[in-house]
Parts: C-alpha cells; sequence; structure tokens
C-alpha cells in the first residue's frame, strides 16, 4: 500500500478468495456462488432509469475506458493490484483485530433489503481521473417528505469522490466537502453522481462533483471537496 493506488482489470474483477476462510467474514453476505456479495449489480428493486443507465455504463466498459467498481460491505482502498481480494489484505488482516468488529458495515450498505436504502453503482475513468455513480435512493433516506435527505446526497457525493480520489491518489480521508443543493431529488429517481480529481499538491487531493438527473436535465447539487492522502500507520 503506496501512495498510488494503479487500477488494472485484476484490481477490479471480482476475485475468488474465501479458500482463505470465510468465517472470520461470516457477517459479509455471500452469493450461492461462495463469492462475497457484490452489490454495484442489478437487483430487482432497480427501476428501469437505473437500469438504463448502469447499461450505458457497462456498454462504455467494453472498450476499457470505463471500469465498474464492485461494492462490498468492506471499504475498497483495500484492493489493490497485489491484493485483489479484501479478504487477504495484510491491512485488514490487522484491523480486523483492532477496530472492524463483525457489527460493522460501509455505511452505504448498512441495509439488508433491497432498495430501500442507496442503490448505487460506480464506474472509474482512470485516465479521465474521474468517477461516476448511478444512484437510486430509497425510501429510507427521506427527509423533506418524498425527496432524499441531504446528508445521504453528501454521504453518496463524499464516497463517489472519495473512492474516485483513492483510486488515483490511495488512501485518503475527506478534510472538506463543501456542497451546494440546487433541487431536490425525488426518492425513487435515479441521478448520476459525475466526480472528478481536479489537481492534487502533495497530500492535497482536490475535487469536484455534480449530481445530475438522468435526463440530464436537472442539476441537483454541485460539491468541491479536498481529501488527505495518509498512509496506513
Ligand atoms: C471505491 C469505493 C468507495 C467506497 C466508499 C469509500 C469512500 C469513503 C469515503 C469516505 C471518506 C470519509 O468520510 S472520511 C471521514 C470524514 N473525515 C474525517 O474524519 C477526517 C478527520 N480529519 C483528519 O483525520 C485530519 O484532519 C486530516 C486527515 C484531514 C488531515 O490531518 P493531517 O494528516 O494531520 O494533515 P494536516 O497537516 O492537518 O493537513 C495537511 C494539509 O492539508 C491542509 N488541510 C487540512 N484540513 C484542511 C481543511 N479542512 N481545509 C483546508 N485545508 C486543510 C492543511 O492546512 C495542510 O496544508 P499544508 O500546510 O500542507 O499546505
Amino acid at each position: 500500500w503506496g501512495t498510488s493506488c494503479s487500477v488494472t482489470a485484476a484490481s477490479l474483477a471480482p476475485t475468488p478468495c474465501l479458500a482463505h476462510g470465510a468465517q472470520p467474514w461470516a457477517w459479509l453476505q455471500f452469493s450461492q456462488s461462495g463469492q462475497p456479495k457484490d452489490y454495484a449489480l442489478p437487483n430487482a428493486s432497480w427501476s428501469q432509469g437505473m437500469l438504463n443507465l448502469y447499461n450505458e455504463f457497462v456498454e462504455k466498459s467494453k472498450d476499457g475506458t470505463w471500469k465498474r467498481i464492485p461494492s462490498y460491505r468492506l471499504m475498497l482502498p483495500l484492493l489493490t493490484p497485489e491484493h485483489p481480494c479484501p479478504f487477504t489484505h495484510p491491512d485488514l488482516m490487522k484491523l480486523e483485530g483492532e477496530k472492524m468488529s463483525k457489527d460493522t458495515r460501509l455505511f452505504l450498505r448498512s441495509l439488508d433489503e433491497e432498495g430501500l436504502g442507496f442503490e448505487y453503482v460506480m464506474f472509474l475513468n482512470p485516465s479521465e481521473k474521474r468517477m461516476v455513480t448511478v444512484y437510486q435512493p430509497g425510501p429510507y433516506l427521506e427527509g423533506h417528505p418524498g425527496f432524499a435527505h441531504g446528508g445521504s446526497t453528501a454521504a453518496i457525493i463524499d464516497s463517489t469522490i472519495g473512492g474516485c480520489a483513492i483510486f488515483v491518489a490511495g488512501r485518503v480521508m475527506t478534510a472538506n466537502l463543501s456542497i451546494d443543493f440546487k433541487n431536490p431529488i425525488p426518492l425513487g429517481s435515479v441521478v448520476l453522481v459525475d466526480g472528478k480529481v481536479n489537481r492534487m499538491e502533495g497530500r492535497k487531493v482536490f475535487l469536484s462533483c455534480q449530481v445530475w438527473s438522468a435526463d440530464g436535465q436537472t442539476l441537483h447539487a454541485e460539491a468541491t471537496a479536498l481529501f488527505i492522502h495518509k498512509p496506513v500507520g
């Protein structure tokens, strides 16, 4: 785990890794194939609009320009080309005893039932240092009646640009996130969270992000952010 985290197809592909023992990770959900459950794949709660955008980016991924980011209940920064499987990464093994309990989950993957909370899939464009998230907020994210809570919007923005910064710079933490909320996001609608790295200065990673309706007609929010590189240890 260094100051950079290069992206390869191998690092992003689901990796069979349960040979190392599923027991410590039994709190994760596993699919019938024995792989850790990848939540960034279509499920029955996804609307047609969500599927359409997903399929659009899957199509764009065929030439390697974009890459779908698998999503588990663990944080992805522990995936690297050297350790494509989160279950075998030494940092995780260390953290497992110290910080992680069987009760912890990645915030955006905290609900068991499909469609109630954050339904999303991220696509990375490494050459543009850009991450887009196709996102459908569910009914448990309500703020004003019928609309997504601003905190949930902040969370999906933070995770989108956080994920982007991680792929570009390595392990980072959010130092500052500034959001202008322009138009409320209806629950159950589909939006595109479009974030990118603008520049890097030493340990500082500066990003921006816009949240658009699926038809591109409504700007829901725009944000700027500063992430700081923090090497493990
Ligand atoms: C893909 C799947 C994804 C899946 C999803 C995964 C993505 C998850 C993303 C979630 C990310 C989070 O929510 S992270 C959780 C929320 N964030 C936190 O809890 C961070 C708490 N804050 C901290 O730990 C710390 O303050 C840090 C790490 C931000 C910085 O501390 P530090 O490492 O000691 O660095 P420090 O010397 O203070 O600052 C370094 C430089 O940055 C500047 N700096 C520091 N903070 C600020 C600031 N707020 N605004 C301006 N500038 C700042 C300093 O002036 C300095 O500049 P100069 O003097 O060098 O010029």
